[in-house]
């Protein structure tokens, strides 16, 4: 009998996600921008975090690559509270932020930025195969490796940025606004290779995007936030259906 509870048990356990965040509190100085906010990525999956300029998305990106310290609750990551740990140790672990705004060092080459992200790695034949495969994913990088970052099209900043945070290894990617100002076909481009990463190596992506339906289109799961609290966490088909919340939080 107990054995079989057991074995019930065991079977209807769902796995822990790979990130749990819950009762999050931060914001700058005394304004506090996110209240209490609860999210879970599982392991190999896409969220996207959609909603209103201002309502704190990349706030809680920052909260969660350590560029920001909580004021309070829990990040917990493969079992892990990482609410205080240091920026250099979530990378280690896997968690490794693209900020909005694509930065490439103006100075540096392309394939000197990509080594940049594996600099804390002591292997250097790994981190070369490393930023071999990058360029396998983002061809159009590959042909302008030796090109300086000032040079490079917004579009090609983009890929850059993200081919230099696969290269520290990544098991959760925390992904800001990748698709701002660029054409659809480099939107797809970027959108494909990403759902592409998913699929092969199980990398978890946590998605901040403007272009709601775009995002939704690869996600798993939305979650809604407004004035920096979630006010939906839903599979990404049944926030579309939802005429209400759309009108409501999305503006459309
Ligand atoms: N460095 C900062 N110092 C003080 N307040 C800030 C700072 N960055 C953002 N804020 C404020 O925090 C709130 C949330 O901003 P945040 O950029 O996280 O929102 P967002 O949802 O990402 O919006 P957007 O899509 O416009 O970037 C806003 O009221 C913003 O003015």
């Amino acid at each position: 009998m107990t054995d079989t509870l057991t074995a019930t048990a065991r079977a209807d356990a769902q796995p822990a996600p790979l990130l749990e965040v819950s009762g999050l509190v931060a914001g700058y100085g005394q304004g506090e921008v996110l209240h209490a906010v609860d999210l879970a990525v599982p392991a190999g999956s896409v969220v996207a975090v959609v909603g209103a300029n201002g309502a704190g998305k990349s706030t809680l990106l920052r909260v969660l690559s350590g560029l920001l310290p909580a004021q309070a609750g829990t990040v917990r990551f493969d079992g892990d509270d990482l609410a205080t740990a240091r920026v250099e140790d979530r990378i280690r672990r896997g968690i490794v932020h693209v900020p909005e705004g694509r930065h490439a060092v103006a100075e540096l080459t392309v394939d000197e930025n990509l080594r940049l992200g594996g600099l804390w790695r002591g292997d250097r034949r790994e981190l070369r195969a490393d930023v071999d495969a990058a360029y396998d994913l983002f061809p159009a990088l590959a042909a302008r490796r030796t090109s300086h970052g000032h040079s490079l099209s917004g579009g090609e900043r983009q890929m850059l940025a993200i081919a230099r945070a696969l290269v520290a290894h990544p098991r959760l990617l925390l992904l800001d606004e990748p698709s701002l100002g660029l054409a659809p076909r480099i939107v797809a481009e970027i959108l494909g290779t990403l759902a592409h990463l998913r699929a092969e190596r199980g990398l978890a992506i946590l998605l901040v995007e403007q272009n709601v339906r775009s995002a939704l289109s690869v996600a798993d799961t939305g979650v809604v936030l407004n004035l920096g609290s979630v006010v939906a966490a839903r599979p990404s088909a049944a926030l579309l259906d939802d005429e209400q919340l759309r009108h409501a939080y999305l503006g459309f």
